[in-house]
């Protein structure tokens, strides 16, 4: 069984809430392509999990495979959360993020695209975000929104922390592809007002205003 400590546990250095690592880039990438691949197979898992109607022998059968599989992620574990890191390139990852986090299973993931108006990123959302049936849980909707417009509040230079988030629901979304967009609507000192929604093929779904707050003291920290 092969240990994988590395630079991983360093946090030599700290700015805006990121973590120095002196992980190379070439490495990171490489390590975020292996975890990214795990991490698709567990989306798999859940959505079978939720949709299977094989018999329950065969589900615990299946249940105790899994669990033999998780005592072997078990064997090297970070001591924590997997938090969020840049090297010296200012490359940051941050594997674990409940939204776009490579190895979190339970992440849609989103894969936010910064343009010179905004942030949009295109999601499929399965059986897995479901609320009503059919559609998409209310949370998840807030979650997505939440990440998306802070990322666009943070512009990938800054800190920015959800301070208010207000949410219209105009009608259900549907599972299934969808379309998150957000803007920078104005800034007023260490606030920064953020616009966002989710779209379906038929148009906005739910509206989203944000006010995003830069924590008094944080640097700003371009990084890719
Ligand atoms: C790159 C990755 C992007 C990821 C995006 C994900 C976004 C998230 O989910 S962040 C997590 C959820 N949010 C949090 O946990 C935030 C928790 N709250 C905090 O940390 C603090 O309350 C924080 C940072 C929002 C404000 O703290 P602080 O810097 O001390 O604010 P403070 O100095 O009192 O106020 C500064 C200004 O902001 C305003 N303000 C403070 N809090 C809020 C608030 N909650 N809503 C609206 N405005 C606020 C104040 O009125 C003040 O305005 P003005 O300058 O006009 O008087």
């Amino acid at each position: 069984m092969t240990s994988r400590r590395s630079s991983l546990d360093a946090s030599a250095a700290h700015a805006g809430g990121f973590f120095l690592d002196d992980t190379p880039t070439e490495e990171v990438d490489r390590r975020e392509a292996v975890l990214e691949s795990l991490a698709g197979t567990v989306r798999d898992l859940v959505d079978a999990a939720i949709r299977t109607t094989v018999e329950d022998e065969e589900v615990l059968r299946v249940r105790d495979d899994l669990a033999a599989l998780v005592a072997r992620l078990r064997a090297s574990q970070l001591p924590g959360p997997a938090g969020v890191r840049f090297n010296a390139d200012r490359r940051s990852w941050n594997w674990g993020n409940a939204v776009v986090g490579a190895a979190n299973g339970i992440a849609p993931p989103l894969r936010v695209v910064h343009g010179p108006d905004g942030c949009h990123a295109d999601v499929r959302l399965g059986a897995a975000y479901e609320g009503p049936p059919g559609l998409v849980h209310g949370g998840v909707s807030a979650m997505l929104l939440d990440h998306i417009m802070g990322e666009t509040a943070s512009g990938r230079r800054r800190t920015a922390f959800t301070g208010t988030l207000t949410m219209r629901y105009r009608r259900g979304t549907p599972l299934g592809p969808l379309r998150l967009e957000a803007r920078v609507v104005r800034e007023e000192g260490r606030k920064i007002f953020v616009d966002g929604s989710i779209s379906d093929a038929g148009g906005v779904t739910v509206e989203a205003e944000g006010i995003f707050i830069q924590p008094a003291g944080t640097p700003e920290f371009p990084r890719t």
